[in-house]
C-alpha cells in the first residue's frame, strides 16, 4: 500500500482503505478462483495495481466519464482506475464467466459503486465510451477493429478520446500504422524494475456517429 502512495500522495481515506483491501480480497478469491498467478498474487500492488494506475499517471479522467475495460480477467485495470477515479463509471468485459465472478466479488467487497461488468465478447459490446482501456488482450490491429465504433463524441478530453492502452517491449512494429499514436513510458513514472519496459499506449480515435 505505501507503494501506491509513494506514487499517489492525496489518495482520500476511502480509496486509501479500498486499495488496501484490494489485497486481502483477492488472496482469498484466489484461492477459489485462480485469476492471478502465484507470483503475481504475492506482487499485487506492483504487478497489477500499480501498473494499471498507470494510466492515471497518463491521462485525468474528467468526472462524468464513460470507460470500458475490455478484457479486464482479474479486474485490471479496470478495478484500480475506478477506485482511483470515483466520479466516472467503468464497464468491465470479459468472455471468460468465471474471471467475472471473483470481480463481482472484488467488487461487492469494496462497495464500488461506478463499476458494471458484463460476461461477453467486446465485439458484441454496444455503446459509446469517452475511453476504451485494455491490458494485455490483443494485437493492435485486431483491438482497433473490436472497439472502434465505440468512442463517444469527445466534449471533454480536448480529443484525447480513444484507447489507452497496457503494453510491454518494442512496439514499433505493431503501431507503424497508427500515426498519431503517443506511447509513454512509465519508467518516467515509476522507479521499481518492473516497469523498465513497461508503456501505455494512447491511440485517439475519431468519434464514428
Ligand atoms: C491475458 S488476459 C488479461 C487480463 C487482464 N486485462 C490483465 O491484464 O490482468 C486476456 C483476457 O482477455 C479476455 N478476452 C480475450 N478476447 C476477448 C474479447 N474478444 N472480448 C472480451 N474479452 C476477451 C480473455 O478472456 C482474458 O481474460
Amino acid at each position: 500500500m505505501n507503494l501506491i502512495l509513494k506514487y499517489f500522495p492525496n489518495l482520500t481515506e476511502d480509496q486509501i482503505n479500498k486499495f488496501e483491501k484490494l489485497e486481502s480480497l483477492y488472496q482469498d478469491w484466489n484461492l477459489k478462483i485462480n485469476v492471478v498467478s502465484r507470483k503475481d498474487i504475492d506482487e499485487l500492488y506492483i504487478r497489477h495495481v500499480l501498473h494499471s494506475l498507470g494510466i492515471a499517471k497518463v491521462i485525468e479522467f474528467k468526472p462524468g466519464s464513460k470507460l470500458l475495460d475490455v478484457g479486464t480477467g482479474g479486474g485490471f485495470p479496470g478495478i484500480p482506475l475506478a477506485i482511483m477515479f470515483p466520479d466516472c463509471s467503468f464497464h468491465l468485459v470479459d468472455s471468460i464467466a468465471k474471471k467475472l465472478k471473483v470481480v463481482d466479488e472484488v467488487v461487492a467487497g469494496l462497495g464500488l459503486t461506478n463499476v458494471k461488468t458484463t460476461h461477453s465478447r467486446v465485439e458484441n459490446i454496444d455503446g459509446k465510451y469517452d475511453f476504451i482501456i485494455s491490458r494485455a488482450v490483443a494485437a493492435m490491429p485486431t483491438f482497433v477493429h473490436w472497439v472502434k465504433g465505440k468512442i463517444a463524441k469527445d466534449q471533454k478530453h480536448e480529443l484525447k478520446n480513444g484507447i489507452l492502452y497496457l503494453k510491454g517491449g518494442d512496439l514499433s512494429e505493431e503501431l507503424k500504422d497508427y500515426r498519431t499514436t503517443t506511447i509513454y513510458n512509465l519508467s518516467d513514472y515509476y522507479s521499481e524494475d518492473f516497469y523498465e519496459t513497461k508503456k501505455v499506449v494512447h491511440l485517439p480515435m475519431k468519434y464514428k456517429g
